[in-house]
């Protein structure tokens, strides 16, 4: 049978002013993949997500998803932003964050809404913090109420920037091994400067420096620095900027 192409882009051109930033970028993700987003610090990752989202407007170029424009499916794409931007203190309850990925903006919330947030708590395994303030989590356990309300939307499509940025050890193989079960059951593009992401659940790795590179993972048990992404990774940065 042949796989359904979840996210298909051509050509994309895009920047600030007039400055570019993503360059003639074509990539496919098929329905299922889980595939990883790598490139020096100001490479263009995050804005290649905001692009897709339709929060920003191509210069030239297109995206589709499953055959659409993603403009039209934004609602079966889940974001987790970097969790930097949330204002820690803002009074909401894990519940009402959570519920928020439904998009209601008036806030009239049905039964199936709150049954979709709290299955989605329960997924991340953080049921019992529900009716916990927001500014008591930890950064591990923000991460995953972040993960809860994209995926209390139902979406078949999950974008995370830099999921594992900011949190300990611990949390983070708990991070890793929410997302291990989410493999297959949603399309997963994830951006990171972390090779366990690479090294444990990553079918595919993208790497942008304003144009795309691509590489397959080799099996488990090598060593990254031989990878070909590593390789293109270092050439596409620049000496003075972090390196995976
Ligand atoms: N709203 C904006 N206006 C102008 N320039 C911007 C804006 N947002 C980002 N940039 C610039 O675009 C470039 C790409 O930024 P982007 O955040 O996409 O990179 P990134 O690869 O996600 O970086 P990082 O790894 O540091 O998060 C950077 O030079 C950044 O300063």
């Amino acid at each position: 049978m042949a796989m359904s192409v979840a996210i298909e882009v051509k050509n994309l051109s895009f920047g600030y002013a007039e400055k570019p930033i993503v360059n003639n970028v074509s990539f496919s993700i098929n329905e299922g993949e889980f595939v990883t987003l790598v490139g020096p610090n100001g490479g263009g990752k995050t804005t290649l997500l905001r692009l897709l989202l339709g929060l920003l407007q191509p210069w030239s170029g297109s995206i589709l998803i499953y055959g659409q424009p993603n403009i039209k499916q934004r609602q079966i794409i889940g974001y987790v932003p970097q969790s930097g931007i949330f204002d820690r203190q803002f009074p909401l309850t894990v519940e009402e964050m959570v519920l928020q990925g439904r998009l209601k903006p008036w806030g009239w919330y049905t039964d199936k809404d709150k049954k979709c947030a709290l299955e989605a708590l329960d997924k991340v395994g953080l049921l019992h913090l529900q009716k916990e303030t927001f500014s008591h989590l930890s950064g591990g356990q923000l991460q995953r109420v972040l993960i809860a309300r994209a995926l209390a939307s139902e979406a078949r499509i999950l974008f995370l920037d830099e999921p594992s940025a900011s949190i300990d050890s611990e949390s983070e193989e708990k991070l890793f091994s929410l997302l291990s079960t989410l493999k297959r059951e949603k399309t997963i593009l994830l951006v990171t400067h972390d090779t366990g992401f690479i090294n444990t659940i990553t079918d595919r790795v993208l790497c942008i420096h304003q144009t795309l590179c691509e590489h397959d993972i080799p099996t488990s048990g090598d060593d990254s620095s031989t990878y070909g992404y590593s390789t293109t990774y270092h050439k596409l940065s620049h000496n003075n900027e972090r390196r995976l």
